[in-house]
Formats: C-alpha cells, structure tokens, sequence
C-alpha cells in the first residue's frame, strides 16, 4: 500500500487572511510544534548581553518575523517556492541567560544540537554576534570543520573584549581555535571600517580567512566575486553568517556597531543567491537591533537575507529527496 504524504505545511494564505492578522511567524510558517518535524527551523535567540556598543540586538529575531509578514511564497530569483518545496517552520526562541554569556553559549549549543538531531537545517536569527559559537559549535559535531562565510563589516576575530572571550567582535577566533572551522574555506565579505591596529588583519589572516572587502564588491561586482566565493567552498559543508551591519547604515541603520561604506541590500542579496549550489548545511543572521531602526529598513532587508537562505536550503534539501 502506498501512502501519500500530505507535503509541507505552508505560509498563512495572505489572500484569505490579512498579513498583518495574528501573531509573527517567520514568513508566517506554521509553528515546529504544529507540524511534526521540520527541514529547516528557524529559530530565534534573544540575546546581546555579548555586545561592545550599543545593545538591543535582543530583540532582532521578532522585528524580523514582524517584518517578514509581506515574503510571498514564491521566489523568482530563484525560481523556487521553498516553504512547498520542504518544510519550513519557526521554532520559537532559544532562552539565553541574559545575565551569564558562559551560561547563555552553553545554552544556544545544546538548543541546536536538539535541534539538529532533528535532521533540520538551522536559519537562525540573532541576537548578536556572540552567539555564532555555540552555533558553529553544534555544527562542527554533526559535520565535521566546516566551511565559513561570513558577511560583515567587522572581523570578529578579535581576541578578548575587558577580559570576555565570547563576545560579539570575538566569535570566530574561538572557532578557529577550537578547530571547528575548515581553515581552508574561510572568508570574511563586505569587510570595512577602522581597525584597533594592522596586527587585526595580520592575526585574520594567520587564522586562515580570505577578505572580500566591501570596496571589492563595489570594484570587482557581484558576480565575479561570488564566482570567487564559489571556487573557494567548493562542495565542503558550508556554514553562513550575516551580521547585518555588512550593510551600509543606509540600508541597515538598525545595528549595534553600524560603519559607512557598505553593501547595498540588493548586492548582498544577489550574492546569496549566486551560492545557490553550495552545500549550505545552516545559517544565521544576527546583530539586528530594531530600536535604531526606522520604518523596518533593516529588519525587512534581514527578513529578506534569511528569505533567500531558506530558499537554498530547501531547494537541496527537495534536490536530494528526488
Ligand atoms: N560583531 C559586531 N557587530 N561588531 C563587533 C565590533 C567589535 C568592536 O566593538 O570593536
Ligand atoms: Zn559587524
Ligand atoms: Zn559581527
């Protein structure tokens, strides 16, 4: 006897029901405890006790899921209907101490290893940089070292922020070294702003990244860039992180530690959607923090990113179903 499976639950149709009605969903996905599992969860993580300047990226994932209310279900870019194609479903918020980061990293790793186990890909929303860690972290244990693509103005290979290890500016240098990263596949994009000293981009580069500055993007354009990108993934397994202050103040004023002379939201877009064919195991994007915000810029040019994110991950995930 055959069986056919009901497929995946979709979006709230907004045709029937007004976007603007109910609670915030991501793109207004069923919740992961309406379905039975999912392929991809997105999963928010309330925490910015990790910052350096201003804070409030705590309360970036639901600003995102707010400001997601208007994705549609099909997506030309890629020519794809990525909540038909696998199912997507957001699973609610990670409850990070906001008054201990040791506990707090500890907590995030655990949450995604639960959440892993699963079988799901992770589209994670921030919260700031800090939590990228525990995130690699969980990874790495089901993966192996994995490959690195991180969009940002920043390095966030720094070392200690007042003593702290795990802060927001110093993330991947613990990844590097706990070995949990692929060192032959790192690549910092849309890096720009001043620095603490040139040993910054010494120490970097020690560590195994490659930089694609914001200035090449500009220079170089999209698509030679992302061919560059490309050639350096090859079929690894790939982890992407998006801080959203890659993107000009312009296109992202609502950020913690914002630096002029950024991507624009259309060249970050296109350049997602050029690494369609790498094997993206998980992502986040983090450091949106809504109080700077007007009129939604930055939480809708994030609900966008991640929009684009998913779309590749369920693209491969029906892809190797057949
Ligand atoms: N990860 C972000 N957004 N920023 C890191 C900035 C670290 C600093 O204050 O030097
Ligand atoms: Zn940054
Ligand atoms: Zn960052």
């Amino acid at each position: 006897m055959t069986t056919t499976s009901p497929g995946p639950v979709g979006p709230v149709d907004s045709s029937r029901i007004p976007r603007y009605a109910g609670p915030a969903t991501f793109a207004r996905l069923p919740r992961l405890d309406e379905v039975s599992r999912a392929d991809v969860a997105v999963v928010g993580v309330p925490f910015d006790t990790g910052v350096s300047y201003r804070p409030g990226a705590r309360f970036g994932g639901n600003a995102i899921r707010e400001a997601s209310r208007l994705l549609r279900p099909y997506n030309p870019a890629q020519d794809a209907s990525p909540f038909a194609l696998a199912q997507v479903a957001d699973a609610g918020d990670i409850a990070a101490n906001p008054f201990n980061i040791d506990e707090a990293v500890e907590t995030v790793e655990a949450a995604a290893d639960d959440l892993l186990d699963t079988g799901a890909r992770l589209m994670t929303l921030g919260g700031d940089h800090t939590i990228a860690l525990p995130l690699l972290r969980s990874m790495a244990k089901k993966h192996g070292p994995v490959a690195l693509l991180h969009f940002d103005a920043h390095l966030d290979t720094w070392d200690t922020y007042f003593g702290a290890a795990y802060t927001h500016g110093t993330p991947f240098r613990r990844a590097v070294e706990e070995g949990i990263l692929d060192t032959s596949a790192l690549s910092h994009v849309g890096t720009r702003g001043p620095l603490y000293g040139k040993k910054d981009l010494d120490d970097d580069a020690k560590m195994g990244f490659g930089i694609v500055t914001s200035a090449d993007v500009m220079r170089r354009g999209v698509d030679e860039v992302t061919d560059q990108l490309r050639q350096r993934i090859g079929d690894r397994p790939l982890y992407i992180s998006i801080d959203i202050d890659v993107l000009d103040p312009a296109h992202a004023p609502g950020t913690g530690t914002p630096e002029a002379g950024g991507l624009t939201s259309r060249e970050l877009l296109e350049i997602l959607r050029g690494l369609a064919s790498c094997n993206l195991i998980s992502a986040d994007l983090v450091e949106v923090a809504p109080a700077y915000d007007h009129a939604e810029i930055t939480s809708v040019a994030a609900s966008h990113a991640a929009y684009e994110l998913t779309t590749i991950m369920s693209r491969q995930i029906a892809a190797a179903r057949g």
